[in-house]
């Protein structure tokens, strides 16, 4: 009979859907491996004597109610070619019988022997090989003791059973152990073509450093529509006055004496004025049109720069921070002008530079600390102008929709054209030109505006806490802030506001719920927020089945956004086409 190869068994199988095994054993003559062929072939005791190197039998029977075909082969041993003949057989073996006969010591001495074989042979991990001890209805003959096989059987993890190969149902216990033993191995261990691959790797964002000091610096460097200007006498080369101008709101937020000053001139209190003037050794030239003009002979025009530059930004000037002279003129205009942090700062500057104090590095990390503070009051004010402030020069008016009352942000020109190029551009074209008081935003959410108007403002980005909400499975407070953060990534595209909108793509990626996800990656595609878009895509991917039947899924996507889909598909469909057509046979064998 011409052999079958495991290929054409397989493809057999597939065609016909009947499992197939192939089934070999192996044992020292005599001990009985004809006998247990023949019985479980023919289901008879086979007294006769059958010559010949190997033997191929089939038959079929129901494992569990399913129609299984065992292809058996019985070997014969002539030394010389038994390595050659296990090499050939454990090609297309699905499992091996090693069988000995109670009654003969020998033949249980070659058990090992075939074992170690298949062991330096084998190329599987694993192989289903099952240890028969044959004869014991010739108990008073026993030569080999049920323990001394169990002991050698155990340590090897291999099962094994003493049995009469007259019982037929011993001898087919043993195939369907066997063949049970080998289907299940099929389903867990999967051809290496359908291995299951790596997972895909949730993408993650490098948020792009902040700019705020650099901006803040800039928007006193840039001088866009300032309000105030500060005139000095020069001393230098008598030719009368320098100055430079500088912004009424950030000054008045950020230094009392000014904002004395400049709330004084707008509500006319003007004696209160002259003496806050004169307290801070000032002069008020002009308070003509929209620029009042304040002038000093007391102080340097450097040091006077060098406090305006500190309160736009916590920036000392290098050649302040190498200068006990400057350093000193400074702090006594920041005693004048009452900004304690300067003073501060000065004080330790001018003790570093007189090397007044041996610990240099500790004084350095104390400035820098008193710098990083200032900062965060910097922000800090620039936040509360949005809130009310007498010298915003227009305002930002959001209506949502029709039925949402308007709601009104005091609005900066020199700050929001630095802070967002949207607003550069608008307030460039419309606002120069038109002189218009204000910016009305329909059709835009207000808490998502407000999230994006603070961070111009101050650098803050303080998106909706879901902690508790996560903590408690809050799903409605979830997708809320989901659709918040949703609203403010378009704000961030059409505004152009780069860091916060990888900011915002960070928080969805942390925060997004199941519900929301092709809604998100919907709205991600259309805003530029690629590596949201493939976080989403990949977390579809993993529950493709589910969100395929999703009407979201359907009615949302376009094709080709399905067709990416599928290629973040996980497991990926080959894998589980493949189990699949396992899962259609087991359930065909087995009911579990
Ligand atoms: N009492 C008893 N005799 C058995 C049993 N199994 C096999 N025999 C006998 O043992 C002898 C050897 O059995 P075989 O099946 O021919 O052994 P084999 O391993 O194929 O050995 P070779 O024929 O030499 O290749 C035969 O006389 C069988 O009838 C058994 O379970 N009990």
């Amino acid at each position: 009979m011409k052999r079958k190869n495991n290929k054409e068994i397989e493809k057999e199988n597939e065609k016909e859907a009947k499992p197939s095994y192939q089934i070999s054993i192996f044992g020292a003559s005599d001990s009985g491996r004809s006998t247990f062929s023949i019985q479980f072939i023919k289901q008879r005791f086979s007294e006769e004597y059958d010559p010949g190197l190997e033997e191929w039998y089939k038959k079929e029977i129901k494992i569990d109610g399913t129609e299984i075909e065992i292809n058996f082969t019985d070997t014969v041993d002539p030394e010389p070619y038994l390595i050659f003949q296990v090499e050939y057989l454990m090609r297309y073996t699905d499992g091996f019988i090693l069988i000995y006969s109670i009654t003969d010591r020998n033949s249980f001495l070659e058990i090992p022997q075939f074992y170690n074989k298949f062991v330096q042979i084998k190329d599987e991990d694993y192989f289903p090989l099952f240890v028969v001890g044959n004869k014991i209805d010739l108990e008073n003959q026993r030569q080999v003791t049920k323990e001394e096989a169990e002991a050698f059987c155990n340590e090897r993890n291999l099962p094994f059973m003493e049995l009469d190969c007259h019982n037929y149902q011993q001898v087919e216990s043993v195939v369907i152990q066997l063949c049970k033993e080998k289907w299940l191995r099929k389903l867990l261990v999967p051809k290496k073509e359908c291995e299951l691959p790596d997972e895909f790797t949730l993408p993650s964002i490098d948020i792009q450093s902040s700019s705020f000091q650099f901006d803040c610096d800039k928007i006193f460097q840039d001088k866009i529509n300032t309000d105030v200007k500060f005139s000095f006498v020069d001393n230098s080369n008598n030719q009368g006055y320098s100055s430079f101008d500088a912004h009424q709101a950030i000054l008045a937020s950020r230094c009392f004496t000014f904002g004395k000053i400049f709330r004084g001139l707008k509500e006319n209190k003007l004696e209160e004025v002259q003496q806050t003037c004169s307290n801070a050794k000032l002069k008020l030239i002009e308070n003509k049109g929209e620029i009042l003009t304040l002038s000093t002979e007391y102080f340097s025009i450097q040091s006077f720069y060098s406090m305006i530059r500190f309160l736009y930004s916590a920036i000392i000037d290098e050649e302040v921070k190498k200068s006990v002279e400057l350093s000193n003129d400074l702090l006594s205009v920041a005693e004048i002008f009452k900004i304690d942090s300067l003073k501060q700062i000065m004080n330790k500057n001018i003790s570093l530079l007189k090397n007044q104090n041996q610990n240099q590095n500790q004084i350095l990390k104390e400035i820098s600390d008193l710098l990083s503070n200032e900062m965060i009051t910097i922000s800090n004010r620039f936040a509360m102008l949005l809130r009310k402030s007498p010298f915003s020069d227009f305002r930002i008016i959001i209506k949502e929709d029709e039925n949402t009352r308007e709601r009104r942000f005091f609005a900066h020109s020199p700050i929001l054209s630095q802070r967002c190029k949207y607003f550069q551009l608008v307030l460039r074209n419309e606002m120069m030109e038109k002189k218009k008081e204000e910016i009305l935003l329909s059709d835009i959410s207000f808490d998502s505006f407000l999230l994006a108007i603070e961070y111009i403002y101050s650098d803050r980005f303080l998106p909706p806490n879901l902690t508790s909400a996560k903590q408690t499975e809050n799903t409605k407070q979830i997708i809320q802030a989901n659709k918040i953060m949703l609203e403010l990534l378009i704000i961030c595209d059409y505004f152009q506001l780069p860091r916060l909108h990888q900011l915002c793509q960070k928080d969805l990626m942390e925060n997004l719920h199941e519900d929301m996800l092709v809604f998100a990656l919907n709205v991600a595609s259309q805003c530029n927020a690629q590596i949201l878009e493939e976080f989403c895509m990949i977390q579809i991917g993993k529950n493709f089945q589910k969100f395929k039947k999703d009407p979201q899924f359907k009615n949302y996507l376009d094709q080709e956004q399905k067709d990416q889909i599928k290629k973040y598909q996980f497991p990926p469909e080959n894998y589980i086409k493949y189990h699949k057509k396992f899962k259609v046979k087991l359930a065909k064998i087995w009911t579990y």
